[in-house]
């Protein structure tokens, strides 16, 4: 048995993380980077701060069929449709996890120059305890996790080519993650978050 390969959950309390070096996802990571690589319409995204406009240190887009509303953005994102190879990592996923999904965020980090800040995903339209199942292709990049009431505890993961992080349970109610910079040359990095969101419950459009 490989030991390196088994899914092993992250010792957090009040979380449920789970880290699959390699699951099957049906498809090689190196193929699936070179086809979202190509194939996903990548945007640059802005977030307001005050009455100042920042893009963000990373292209994204959103897919499924829900229209984005998150408070931090400048604009709301209108969905793109799920192309075939995102709809069969998405049943492919659903069938490793257990839940469903019917959008997702995927996120290109050009080098190591870019990042995400610390944050839940812990919008209303998730619900209490979302499921998030993460893909990560590329660059090895370091996710860190820290108590939001606690910033001094913290805890940090390297996310593999390939790999899948599996995030239920409190985490987004207890815990925040990022990505950080990194001064080192990092090489391209895509991520892929699947949810479940619901439409009812998401915030007015302004
Ligand atoms: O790139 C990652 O691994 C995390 C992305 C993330 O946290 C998000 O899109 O909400
Ligand atoms: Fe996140």
């Amino acid at each position: 048995m490989d030991l390196f390969s088994e899914p092993r959950r992250l010792p957090l309390k009040d979380a449920d993380v789970v880290y699959h070096p390699r699951p099957d996802i049906g498809i090689s990571p190196d193929e699936l980077f070179q086809t979202l690589r190509r194939e996903v319409i990548w945007e640059q995204h802005s977030i307001r701060i005050e009455d100042r406009i920042i893009p963000q240190p990373r292209l994204s887009s959103w897919y499924g069929d829900v229209v984005h509303t998150y408070s931090t953005l400048a604009n709301v994102l209108q969905p793109h449709p799920f192309i075939p190879i995102l709809d069969a990592l998405r049943k492919r996923l659903e069938s490793i996890t257990g839940s469903r999904f019917n959008s997702m965020l995927a996120n290109l980090y050009r080098d190591g120059g870019d990042k995400i800040g610390w944050h839940s995903d812990n919008e209303p339209e998730l619900g209490p305890e979302p499921v998030i199942a993460s893909i990560s292709l590329g660059a090895e990049r370091r996710f860190d996790l820290r108590r939001r009431d606690d910033h001094s505890k913290v805890a940090r993961i390297f996310l593999e080519h390939g790999s899948l992080l599996i995030m239920g349970g409190g985490t987004q109610k207890n815990w925040q993650h990022g990505i950080a910079r990194r001064t080192e040359s990092v090489g391209e990095r895509i991520n892929l978050t699947f949810r479940l969101t619901d439409k009812t419950k998401r915030r007015a459009i302004p």
